[in-house]
């Protein structure tokens, strides 16, 4: 048998000052029985176990213990799904969905990005993370860590580009519930890319993983705003609140001259957004730069230039629902 420890909790304590990254606390010894609180707040799983093992080990080991009981806490964190739909596809849906998170990243939040377009994934292009692999920890997907500190899933990452995505419903949806349900420790907002339209991929995604509200995008033609509609009954139906329309590819910048120009008028997104009972929160304009720096991986909100402004200041209205939620 190993000689007693003249001073037990000191030895307990310097190995939880090594082992245990200030989480541990309430610190009881009673019969050889050592008792503490792991908080184990945005550990991944394997870190988790990890700590613990150690810690049961390193304690375990002292002469006089003869239990260690490791009670693990986490502060319960909800992570809050913010559905990007649109009515028809090509109006902008992926650029916004990026660009948001990207922004929300630069004011401070933790923030992950799934593209749910499983048919079309745009994500890993737009965010300059095409080619990689997410990995898995047990049955749960681990997100691709994109340059823009924004971590991310898509179908894009897990298919061959330009392979064909031909799912049935049933399947399109299993895929969609794993990029949802995957490992988002340490993540508070999830920006969701829905796929464009208003079907059934749709309906089952937004009710089965029940965001805490939807923005729709929309071009400024009439007809886009007509299928914007579709998009926000599709919310509704499915009790989804409503934070507001943003309007794409609002009028012309000259990149030569910088003269801006309305070929489909203006002020219709924002009398329809009216019209339909939500708040209008902005509008992106329609410029080459946004269209070439996107196409390259490099998201403008991730930049200094003045494409940056119209997303940081959607990126600020959300941000301000989200804190009255
Ligand atoms: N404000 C903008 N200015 C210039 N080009 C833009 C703008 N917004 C989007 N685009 C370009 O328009 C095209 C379609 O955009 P995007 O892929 O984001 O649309 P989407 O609604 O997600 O489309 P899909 O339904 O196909 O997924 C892309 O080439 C994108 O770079």
């Amino acid at each position: 048998m190993s000689d007693p420890v003249p001073d037990l909790p000191a030895a307990i304590a310097e190995h939880l000052s090594a082992l245990s990254e200030g989480r541990a606390s309430g610190l009881r010894l009673k019969d050889g029985i050592v008792s503490l609180v792991l908080d184990v707040t945005g550990l991944s799983a394997d870190a988790r176990a990890a700590m613990e093992a150690a810690l049961r080990t390193a304690i375990g080991d002292l002469p006089d213990v003869t239990q260690v009981r490791i009670a693990m806490t986490a502060e319960k964190r909800t992570l809050r799904i913010v559905a990007v739909g649109s009515g028809k596809g090509g109006v902008g849906k992926s650029t916004l969905s990026a660009n948001l998170a990207v922004a929300l990243h630069r004011l401070g939040h933790r923030v992950g990005l799934v593209d749910a377009d499983i048919y079309g994934p745009s994500q890993p292009r737009l965010m300059g993370s095409e080619g990689e692999k997410p990995t898995a920890e047990g049955k749960q997907l681990v997100p691709v860590m994109s340059h823009w500190g924004v971590p991310m899933l898509s179908m894009g990452h897990l298919a061959d580009p330009g392979q064909a995505i031909a799912w049935r419903g049933p399947m399109a949806g299993n895929a969609l519930g794993q990029l949802i349900d995957a490992q988002w420790d340490g993540i508070d907002i999830l920006i969701v890319d829905l796929p464009p339209g208003t079907g059934d991929v749709q309906l089952s995604m937004i009710s089965k993983h029940k965001p805490a509200g939807a923005l729709i995008v929309s071009t400024p033609q009439d007809l886009a705003l007509i299928d914007a509609t579709r998009a926000v009954s599709l919310f509704e139906q499915a009790d989804v609140p409503l934070i507001g329309l943003v309007e794409n590819m609002a009028g012309y910048v000259c990149p030569h001259c910088g003269e801006a120009s309305d070929p489909f008028g203006q002020g219709g997104a924002e009398a329809a957004a009216a019209q339909m009972g939500m708040p209008f929160l902005g509008r992106i304009p329609l410029t080459i730069a946004i269209r070439t720096a996107s196409d390259a991986g490099l998201p403008p909100a991730g930049g200094d230039a003045a494409e940056a402004a119209p997303f940081l200041a959607i990126a600020r209205r959300l941000e301000a629902w989200l804190a009255t939620g």
